[in-house]
């Protein structure tokens, strides 16, 4: 695989450039839902060709704070810039382009539309930024078979099995190369076989320079996939540390 086929992040995205450039820059986010206080005061920098891993206990805001950064919703206080965009400066057509354009997400429950075939479901995210059809499934079909699922193109996602329902999810998510790809407890609802390609795959795209954001329980993922572990409790940053990780 070469980064091009795979992320389509360039070469000034790779390992030699870590740091160099801020892909997050989170500052004194907080983000109250009623009473509830999700996010606390956190501010957080991830570099461009970083994998960082939020771990922390249930409820303590990791969730909250992907969708933050992923313009899913809006902070009460604080800033989020990604790429060097300030989503706060950005209306609600704004953020749903940016999140089409920059993101990538994938979730434990993989979220695929159950009418449409593999392909499909992964052609349609570049089909929404206004990619001509075609040249969407074309795309489409070259990323499905670099995670080695092109045979299963034409299946609807109730015929695939948990570990190509997140290939098929990773596929979509990579079809507009996002500056950043943020995953949400991606092999939570995977058996142990299925996580661990699941877990190989994000190390392979990492390495390649995608830049990634993980929210996990599983420490075994967070040290696999992660160079930096980010740990949480109340809505507040309370620690991190580098990993050294374990192949
Ligand atoms: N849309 C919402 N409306 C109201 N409260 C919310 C909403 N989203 C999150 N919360 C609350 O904010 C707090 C942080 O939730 P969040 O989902 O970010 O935690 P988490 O660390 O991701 O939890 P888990 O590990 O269980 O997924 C929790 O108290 C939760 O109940």
């Amino acid at each position: 695989m070469t980064t091009e086929d795979i992320s389509g992040t360039t070469a000034e995205a790779g390992p030699a450039a870590v740091h160099e450039q801020s892909i997050v820059r989170v500052s004194g986010l907080r983000k109250e839902y009623g009473d509830t206080v999700a996010l606390n005061g956190v501010s957080l920098e991830i570099g461009a060709g970083e994998a960082v891993a939020v771990m922390g206990p249930s409820g303590c805001g990791k969730s909250t704070l992907l969708n933050m950064i992923a313009g899913l919703d809006r902070p009460t206080a604080g800033r989020v810039h990604v790429h060097g965009e300030d989503l706060g400066a950005m209306n609600e057509t704004g953020l749903a382009l940016f999140r089409r354009r920059r993101i990538g997400m994938i979730f434990q429950f993989f979220n695929l539309i159950d009418d449409l075939p593999t392909i499909d479901n992964v052609a349609l995210a570049a089909q929404l930024t206004g990619t001509p059809t075609r040249q969407a499934r074309r795309r489409a079909l070259e990323l499905l078979d670099e995670l080695g699922i092109a045979d299963r193109q034409n299946v609807y996602p109730a015929a695939l099995s948990g570990g190509e329902r997140q290939r098929a999810a990773v596929a979509r998510a990579l079809m507009n190369r996002p500056a950043l790809l943020l995953a949400d407890e991606p092999t939570g609802a995977l058996d142990s076989h299925a996580g661990e390609q699941v877990m190989d795959l994000l190390i392979d795209l990492n390495e390649l320079g995608q830049t990634l954001l993980l929210v996990t329980h599983d420490q075994t993922l967070a040290t696999r996939c992660a160079g930096r572990l980010v740990m949480m409790a109340d809505g507040r940053i309370t620690g991190e540390r580098t990993l050294e990780r374990s192949a």
